[in-house]
């Protein structure tokens, strides 16, 4: 397949995207799977999609320079090829400009009509010749960083406000760094030794995870979904930072778990791993159709300690007060710490979701708190860095509940080197990138065992 092909199906894919047709982390999938492309065009239809997606904010800011028509005032389908065009021509060094304008032309022609195609040669030359334009353009030193980081104002608004100026632009920044993939190794079927060197000989290059040894790989080449140790449950793709929250929890043999909000099933077996595959973990998702998604997994790794089942975490009554050993909340969150995974998020996610997602986050803690048993423990955790959605959530879930204790022994489950990233002993914040890992955040709260005795 040629170059061009590649760019028409990016644009394909973008012009989907911006009318929320679609999500970009789906989108690969469904390219791959239906093989519109073949194999050897993907990295470039992956980096022209997701870099267009990611930069998208700077990209506006040059066309707005260069454009005699508003953005919004453009054919959706031309907006997109100039933002895919300009992304080649400012980020990509592998194909040469004169490449990037001749096909910008063409699909123009064949999209539109001769004055689309002048007007899209025109804008792409002038940027050519005269290139950035001057950031300071932008407005407000808090405004320049979101153009030039390419986030929405109200994200570093709330960051800035949040960490501090540094910290916001360390994350912004992050977010524009492509994501690592990592796989946690299933214990009940292969050793680490054993999986390093399967993997290896399938081709993958890989290090042993420096944040979790025993438990994890870092994939730096190669596709970890392809191989045969995925297929045949010996590994399961999942982020360091997702792992940690099954270490927190450390459930034991034998012991009755609840995983709250728990599809597609990434930490429900993990935990269930851990258990040796004894003991029951009941794993509990709002939506249907998720629940098959935990099965799979489940039925892939050869765990059967799991039994899943749709319900609402905020009026959970199906068991008797007290009931449960261990509890997860994986709460639904704004996912503010995976945005280097979905770029777009940058683009559809509102300020006005957050508050939403704090008062459901609020409700499925209250709820599930009741199931716990005296002297168990519960985990909390999200993957975003909002501090309304974690800190300050658990803060004020422990002013409120006098039966509930910070786990000061937090880090003791916690490897060695994000330590330094604990709060008050019983809060994790993992920052995007900092560590290698996801945006990441967990609690770790405790059930007195001296009330109602
Ligand atoms: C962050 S995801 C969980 C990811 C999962 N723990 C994993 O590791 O694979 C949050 C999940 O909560 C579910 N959810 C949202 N609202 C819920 C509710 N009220 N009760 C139960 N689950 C809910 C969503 O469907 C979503 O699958």
């Amino acid at each position: 397949m040629s170059n061009s092909n590649v760019r028409e199906a990016s644009l394909d894919a973008l012009l989907k995207i911006h009318k929320n047709q679609t999500y970009s982390n789906l989108l690969l999938n469904d390219v791959i799977n239906q093989k519109k492309l073949s194999k050897v065009d993907v990295p470039l239809y992956t980096q022209i999609v997701y870099g267009t997606l990611q930069q998208q904010r700077y990209i506006d800011f040059i066309l707005e320079s260069f454009s005699r028509k508003a953005l919004d005032k453009l054919e959706p389908w031309m907006l997109v090829l100039l933002r895919l065009s300009i992304y080649q021509l400012k980020f990509l060094d592998r194909v040469p400009d004169h490449a990037v304008l001749n096909e910008a032309v063409t699909i123009a022609k064949q999209r539109g009509h001769k004055g689309i195609s002048g007007m899209v040669n025109g804008i792409l030359r002038s940027y050519l010749r005269n290139g950035d334009p001057e950031l300071k353009e932008a407005g407000s030193p808090l405004v320049q960083l979101a153009v030039k980081t390419s986030h929405p104002d109200w994200m570093i608004e709330r960051w800035v406000s949040q960490y501090g100026w540094e910290t916001a632009e360390e994350v912004a920044e992050a977010n524009n760094q492509p994501p690592g993939t990592s796989v946690r190794i299933n214990p009940l079927r292969v050793t680490r030794d054993e999986a390093v060197t399967e993997l290896q000989e399938e081709g993958l290059e890989l290090e042993i995870s420096p944040l979790l040894p025993e438990d994890s790989l870092r994939i730096h080449r190669g596709s970890a979904a392809a191989t045969r140790a995925f297929q045949e449950g010996r590994i399961t793709i999942q982020d360091e930072s997702s792992m940690m929250a099954g270490k927190v929890l450390a459930p034991n043999s034998g012991e009755r778990i609840l995983d709250a909000c728990a599809a597609p099933g990434g930490k429900t077996t993990h935990l269930a791993e851990q258990m040796q595959n004894t003991g029951e973990v009941i794993s509990v998702d709002l939506h249907e159709h998720k629940i098959r998604l935990i099965n799979q997994q489940a039925e892939r790794l050869g765990l059967t300690n799991i039994t899943s089942r749709t319900g609402d975490a905020r009026t959970l009554e199906l068991e008797a007060a007290g009931s449960f050993d261990k509890i997860l909340v994986d709460a639904p969150c704004s996912g503010l710490g995976v945005i280097r995974r979905k770029p777009d998020m940058k683009w559809t996610k509102q300020q006005k979701d957050l508050e939403r997602l704090v008062s459901i986050q609020k409700e499925i803690l209250q709820s599930v708190w009741k199931l716990l048993k005296p002297g168990g423990r519960l985990i909390y955790s999200t993957c975003t860095i909002d501090k309304h959605e974690n800190e300050l959530q658990v803060k004020r879930f422990l002013e409120d509940h006098d039966d509930a204790l910070a786990d000061q022994k937090m880090s003791d489950r916690l490897p060695e080197k994000v330590k330094q990233a604990v709060q008050e002993n019983y809060m994790l914040q993992l920052m995007p990138g900092k560590f290698g890992t996801d945006g990441f955040f967990m609690a770790s709260l405790e059930k007195r065992s001296d009330q109602g005795e």
